[in-house]
């Protein structure tokens, strides 16, 4: 080094050794001291294990400075910043004080009601919410060999409480933790006793039953030492409540030790205990959570065996039970899990009635895809309808309640010659309501409703049609009491010709075998309604086959004021009974459809008032209602979808093959 810089160092030593500087100078000194010798180093004046070594000498001696908290010859560095942020924190817990002393815990109604609870040979009422502490009150082994907590050990007083009952209470003594409740020796060197609840255990609660620990390998100031509550239960202990203590006595409530699964992983087994005991011992007392892995491997095949024996008799497990979530629910390979989604094949076989199960194996013959198909179609969704929104037709829904609802209600008296038809037709002029029947029927039955168009079935499955009407009536069949409603039906059973498609004639032949079967099959419970608006195409032996054949004709008058007054319930509408009267007279001819199609139109009509530049800013409250006007508007463009001539063929028809009176 150069002269300089060791003059400079040399003042510096001087001084540190003088004693004459405060802890301020010294650091400072110190850290010029670091200084030179980096510049010493850099300067390569120094070897660097030279360096190194002053370097680590003088660093050492700074921060000895520093942190020391000697106030004469170090700046207590550390501690400073460690009081500058405590200061800066709050910190209420200095005020803290438990309420729960020693005098009011025995008034605390929880340890009153498991006091009583005890005295009446019940099961202790006990929460364990947040507990994981088990002691009873019989005592084997321990400081007295034998000695059982019946009697008082030394260092427990007795008090007795106000039903009679003597309860030990830890003394002065205790509570400084030199004496061991529980061993009753007086001393603190004591062979851990084991604590299992019998039903011997004396009536009062013991002190650790009210003092025990929350965490199972804590030490402290706890009057019971840990040491001493591991517990193991030999016998005895089956069936018997167990006794959790809790530092939050609102938690408790009843609870039986019973062994759940849930409980066992999350407390210690027998075992665990066993073990845990053990190296409480090796360590004087001292819990510790680490195991090799020997021991580990002991824990978990006694955890499984458990586990195991658990299930088929609740033997000799150790009976301690957490509350968690889901823990009352049994769970295993006997418990049922509900899947929130139910399954196709689920709500297949859930719809089946048991005594249909076996039916099921017919079905085995069908593609998946097919049945999947078929069961797609059963007609679950859409708008309910009830028999009031049909308007008219009283003749059709009377037979109709006859023929489909009350044999359902009453299968016992619709019996031989009163047994239900097994295919019904309904046919009539377009829009008259007879899917709408259809879609009644299927809410109104309470019967596994399929609703089929027949275009589909000759046209979205084309080759696979017949195929479909066989899986269709076995799907039926698995699905009694059921109806099958098939709309459009005249496109499936039309008059056989010699030009028509093979496919569509083997579907047709399908169908009506099918048909025959169900007709003629006693115990099938299938009805098959078809409804079309040419029924003069259906062919003769399907006609036969449709045996109950129903008119449904044009709404007359009461029927299309009802379709109208319906619909107009729903809008704001001001209609006068004479100016409803002149609607109704006006739609002479109308079928429902056109009577729907005339009401839309004429709601319009006030919105059509609306000037243009209006109707983007105007208030749905301020369109005015529809008035008979707009009726009188609509009635100009909505006319009959149904001409007379096509009527006197209906009627014709009715006449010659129609159930109409
Ligand atoms: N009797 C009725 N009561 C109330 N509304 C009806 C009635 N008949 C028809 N409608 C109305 O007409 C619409 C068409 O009816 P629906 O589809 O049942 O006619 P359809 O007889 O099946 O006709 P299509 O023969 O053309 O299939 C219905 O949605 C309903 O709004
Ligand atoms: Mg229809």
């Amino acid at each position: 080094m150069s002269r300089a810089h060791l003059d400079e160092w040399q003042r510096r030593s001087f001084d540190i050794s003088s004693g004459s500087c405060t802890p301020e100078q010294t650091a400072d000194a110190y850290r010029a001291h670091i200084l030179s010798i980096q510049y010493a180093w850099a300067n390569a004046e120094l070897s660097p294990a030279g360096a190194a070594s002053l370097l680590r000498t003088y660093t050492e001696r700074y921060a000895a400075v520093l942190d020391s908290d000697d106030p004469y010859k170090g700046l207590n560095n550390y501690a400073e910043t460690a009081l500058h942020l405590a200061r800066n924190q709050k910190n209420h817990s200095d005020k803290w004080e438990s309420s729960l002393t020693l005098e009011n815990v025995f008034n605390l109604s929880c340890v009153q009601k498991m006091i009583q609870a005890r005295s009446d040979g019940c099961a202790l009422p006990v929460d364990p919410a947040d507990v994981n502490i088990s002691v009873g009150g019989e005592v084997s082994g321990g400081g007295e060999k034998g000695s059982s907590l019946s009697g008082p050990p030394s260092g427990l007083k007795q008090e007795p409480l106000a039903h009679g009952h003597s309860v030990p209470l830890p003394t002065a003594e205790m509570a400084r933790g030199d004496i061991n409740p529980i061993s009753g020796s007086g001393g603190l060197e004591v062979a851990p006793p084991r604590f299992s609840l019998a039903q011997n255990t004396p009536k009062g609660l013991t002190g650790s039953t009210i003092f025990g620990h929350n965490n199972f390998g804590s030490t402290g100031n706890a009057v019971v030492p840990q040491s001493n509550v591991a517990c193991t239960s030999r016998s005895n202990v089956h069936n018997q409540p167990v006794f959790f203590s809790s530092t939050n006595p609102s938690k408790r409530k009843n609870f039986y030790g019973s062994g759940t699964e849930s409980s066992r992983s999350s407390f210690p087994s027998q075992g665990e205990q066993e073990l845990r005991g053990r190296g409480l011992r090796g360590e004087e007392g001292i819990s510790t959570n680490f195991r090799s892995a020997r021991e580990q491997f002991i824990v978990d095949q006694q955890k499984k065996h458990s586990h195991q024996g658990q299930r088929g008799s609740p033997g000799n497990v150790f009976t301690i039970t957490k509350k968690c979530l889901g823990a009352n629910r049994s769970r295993g390979a006997s418990s049922k899990f509900i899947s929130p989604m139910p399954r196709q094949e689920e709500d297949l076989k859930d719809n089946t009635p048991k005594d249909m199960q076996p039916v099921d194996e017919r079905l085995k013959n069908f593609e998946p895809k097919i049945i999947e198909l078929i069961m797609s179609e059963i007609m679950d969704h859409g708008p309910p309808v009830a028999w009031d929104d049909i308007a008219g037709l009283e003749f059709a829904k009377a037979t109709i309640k006859e023929i489909v609802v009350w044999p359902m209600l009453r299968p016992d008296i619709f019996t031989g010659l009163r047994g239900p038809p097994k295919g019904i037709l309904l046919f009539g002029p377009p829009g008259t309501g007879k899917t709408l029947i259809g879609k009644c029927i299927a809410c109104q039955s309470g019967a596994t409703f399929f609703s089929i168009s027949a275009s589909s079935l000759t046209s979205k499955w084309v080759g696979e049609g017949e195929k479909m009407v066989r899986a269709l009536f076995a799907i039926a069949r698995c699905h009694q009491p059921a109806v099958i409603f098939i709309d459009e039906i005249d496109s499936l059973l039309s008059q056989r010709t010699d030009g028509e498609h093979d496919s569509s004639r083997r579907i047709k032949t399908e169908f009506l075998v099918q048909l025959d079967g169900a007709a003629t099959s006693a115990e099938d419970r299938i009805l098959v309604v078809g409804a079309t608006n040419r029924p003069q195409e259906i062919d003769e032996a399907a006609r036969r086959r449709l045996a109950k054949r129903l008119y449904i004709p044009l709404p007359e008058a009461e029927a299309r004021r009802q379709i109208v007054t319906n619909l107009m319930s729903h809008e704001k509408s001001q209609l006068g009974v004479d100016e409803m009267e002149k609607v109704v007279q006006g739609t002479e001819g109308f079928s429902g459809a056109d009577m729907t199609q005339l009401c839309r139109e004429a709601a319009l009509g006030p919105i059509r008032s609306i000037s243009l530049s209006d109707i983007a800013t105007i208030m749905a409250e301020q369109v005015r209602p529809i008035l008979y006007s707009d009726f009188q508007e609509a009635l100009k463009t909505v006319r009959p979808s149904v001409s007379s001539k096509d009527l006197e063929l209906y009627e014709e028809w009715n006449k010659t093959f129609g159930c109409g009176r």
